[in-house]
């Protein structure tokens, strides 16, 4: 999906949220967890419940990773099942030496049906480039993350400068807007402003409202552009808004209730 079909389906919707499909086998309702297909059929009841309400899902791979062959299967067949109309993003945090990073890639792009992929800038330009040279696929390079130990590397300074700083700058500069996007932590409130500066054009996806308790209102003060510019995930928050038979219906409640508030945000 290009940027301006991705756009597109923004402004359609008047919704720029993304629904984190991290399936824990472990939290989905009893009455599913005896089914074989337990993780498939909770993602597609997801799906069809918040689709109206959303333009992307992120699927992190290390819920479907630790399951083994049987979770790369389910995520395989939770891809698949998302309509095209929605940007799909493996939230995977790839990024090695450049051959591997190709395979990297490839796994993503060619063998899985995802659209975009979260990437690790640590080891530079070589790491990113395979993952950038897809048309019309995305790369989601770490920028500034949501998590306490954001503070340990990302926001210590040098030369005046934080390094997730630096990081932006850098990595902006091996890719476009069309293809590269940042991930940018809703917990990180305060820098939004200073970030939208550095980087005016480019997407921002934005993990940490809901569980994690970043303001919705206060990112899109500070962050939206004239193409929206934003893709604001929430995860625990949809996914486990109920634990019995209604969990999709309180699923697309909750949704619906972030997109409402969305819609309230374009001018
Ligand atoms: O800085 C980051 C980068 C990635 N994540 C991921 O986003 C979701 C958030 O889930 P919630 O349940 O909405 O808190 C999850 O997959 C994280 O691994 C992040 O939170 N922060």
């Amino acid at each position: 999906m290009n940027r301006t079909e991705l756009i597109g389906q923004i402004r359609n919707k008047r919704s720029y949220l993304c629904v984190g499909l991290d399936t824990d086998f472990d939290r989905i309702p009893k009455f599913l967890q005896s089914r074989p297909d337990a993780i498939v059929a909770f993602n597609k009841a997801i799906i069809d419940a918040t689709k109206d309400y959303c333009v992307s899902y992120k699927i992190n791979t290390a819920f479907y990773e630790a399951m083994g062959l049987k979770g790369w299967a389910a995520m395989e067949e939770t891809v698949n099942y998302i309509p095209s109309t929605h940007l799909k993003i493996a939230d995977a945090k790839r990024g090695d030496i450049g051959n591997t990073s190709a395979q990297y890639a490839k796994a993503f792009f060619e063998t899985l049906a995802f659209d975009a992929i979260t990437v690790a800038p640590y080891m530079g330009a070589d790491s990113v480039q395979p993952f950038l040279e897809y048309k019309d696929k995305w790369t989601i390079v770490l920028g500034l993350t949501s998590n306490k130990g954001a503070k340990d590397f990302e926001l210590q300074k040098t030369d005046g400068q934080y390094l997730y700083e630096k990081v932006l700058k850098t990595v902006s500069s091996w890719g476009t807007p069309e293809n590269l996007m940042f991930v940018i932590g809703a917990t990180q409130a305060e820098e939004f402003t200073n970030i939208r500066k550095i980087l005016p054009d480019h997407f921002f996806l934005v993990p940490g409202v809901g569980a994690q308790g970043g303001s919705l209102s206060e990112i899109s003060d500070k962050a939206m552009n004239s193409d929206c510019g934003l893709l604001v995930n929430a995860s625990r928050a949809i996914i486990y808004a109920a634990e019995n038979e209604s969990f999709a219906t309180e699923a697309a409640a909750i949704a619906q209730q972030y997109s409402t508030e969305m819609s309230q945000y374009f001018s």
